[in-house]
C-alpha cells in the first residue's frame, strides 16, 4: 500500500484536499482528529496535559479546554513544546496503528493527513510527501474567517509552524490551493494519476 503523507500550514486547504481524497475512495487517517481522542477524560495524555497545565485548563464539564489551551499555547513557545512533547508520541503511534489496519485490508493508497508531518519526522514513515499551500494574506484570510480569529491571533499560529519555503524541501508533491476548488481538484486528479500509474509501472 502506498502512504500518501498530506501536509501544509494551517488553513492551507489540508482538510479541503483530504475531503477530495476521501471522495476517491481513499482511506484517511486525521491527526487533528487522533490528536482530540487522546485529549478525551482519561486518556494518559488528558492527565498529563492537566499535570502540566493545572486543572484551569479544564471546562465545567471537566474536558480539556481546547480554546483556552490554544489561546496559552500558541502565545508561549516553551508551552508549545510541552503540549507537542506530551501528544506527539501518542499521535504517531496511533497514526503507525492504523497504517497497519489499512494495509491488511487490502487499499491500494492511504491517506495521512497532519499538519505537522514533516515538524513531528513522520514524513519519513510515509512513500510520499503532498503539500498545500495557498498564499499568506489568503491563508490569513481564511484562517481569521474559518475560526474567527483576529489578525494578532492568526499571525501567531501561522508563525508557529514551520514556513512554507522550509516545508518544500521535503515535499515531492505540491498543490497551490489559491484559486478556486475546481483548480485544486485538477491539481489533484493530475498527481494522484501519476502516482497510481508509476506504481503500475513498478509491479
Ligand atoms: C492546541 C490545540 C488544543 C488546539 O485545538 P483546536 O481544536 O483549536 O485546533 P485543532 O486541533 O483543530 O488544530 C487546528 C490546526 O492548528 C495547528 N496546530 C495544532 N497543533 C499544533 C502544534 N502543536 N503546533 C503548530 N500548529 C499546530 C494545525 O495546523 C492544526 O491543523 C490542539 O491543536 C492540540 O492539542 N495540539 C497539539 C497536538 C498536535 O500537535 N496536533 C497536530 C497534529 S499533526
Ligand atoms: N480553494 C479554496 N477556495 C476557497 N476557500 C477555500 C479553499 N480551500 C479551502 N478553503 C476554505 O479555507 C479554510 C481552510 O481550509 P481547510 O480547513 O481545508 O484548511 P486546513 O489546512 O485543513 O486547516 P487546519 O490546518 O486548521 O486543519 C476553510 O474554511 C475552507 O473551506
Amino acid at each position: 500500500m502506498i502512504v500518501l503523507g498530506l501536509t501544509g500550514g494551517i488553513a492551507s486547504g489540508k482538510s479541503t484536499v483530504s475531503q477530495m481524497l476521501k471522495e476517491k475512495g481513499f482511506p484517511i487517517i486525521d491527526a487533528d482528529m487522533i490528536a482530540r481522542e487522546i485529549l478525551k477524560i482519561g486518556e494518559v495524555a488528558f492527565n498529563r496535559v492537566i499535570e502540566s497545565f493545572g486543572i484551569q485548563i479544564l471546562n465545567p464539564e471537566g474536558e480539556i479546554d481546547r480554546k483556552r489551551l490554544r489561546e496559552i499555547v500558541f502565545n508561549d513557545n516553551e508551552k508549545l513544546k510541552t503540549l507537542n512533547e506530551i501528544t506527539h508520541p501518542e499521535i504517531l503511534k496511533r497514526i503507525n496503528e492504523k497504517i497497519k489496519i489499512y494495509d491488511t485490508k487490502g487499499y491500494r493508497l492511504c491517506v495521512v493527513d497532519a499538519a505537522l508531518l514533516i515538524e513531528t519526522g513522520f514524513y519519513k514513515n510515509v512513500d510520499f510527501v503532498l503539500l498545500v499551500y495557498c498564499d499568506r494574506e489568503t491563508q490569513l484570510n481564511r484562517l481569521m474567517n474559518r475560526d474567527g480569529l483576529t489578525y494578532e491571533q492568526a499571525i501567531r499560529m501561522i508563525n508557529s509552524q514551520m514556513d512554507f519555503e522550509e516545508k518544500k524541501k521535503y515535499a515531492d508533491y505540491i498543490i497551490d490551493n489559491s484559486k478556486d476548488l475546481e483548480n485544486t481538484k485538477k491539481q489533484l486528479d493530475y498527481i494522484i494519476n501519476s502516482i497510481l500509474s508509476m506504481e503500475e509501472m513498478n509491479e
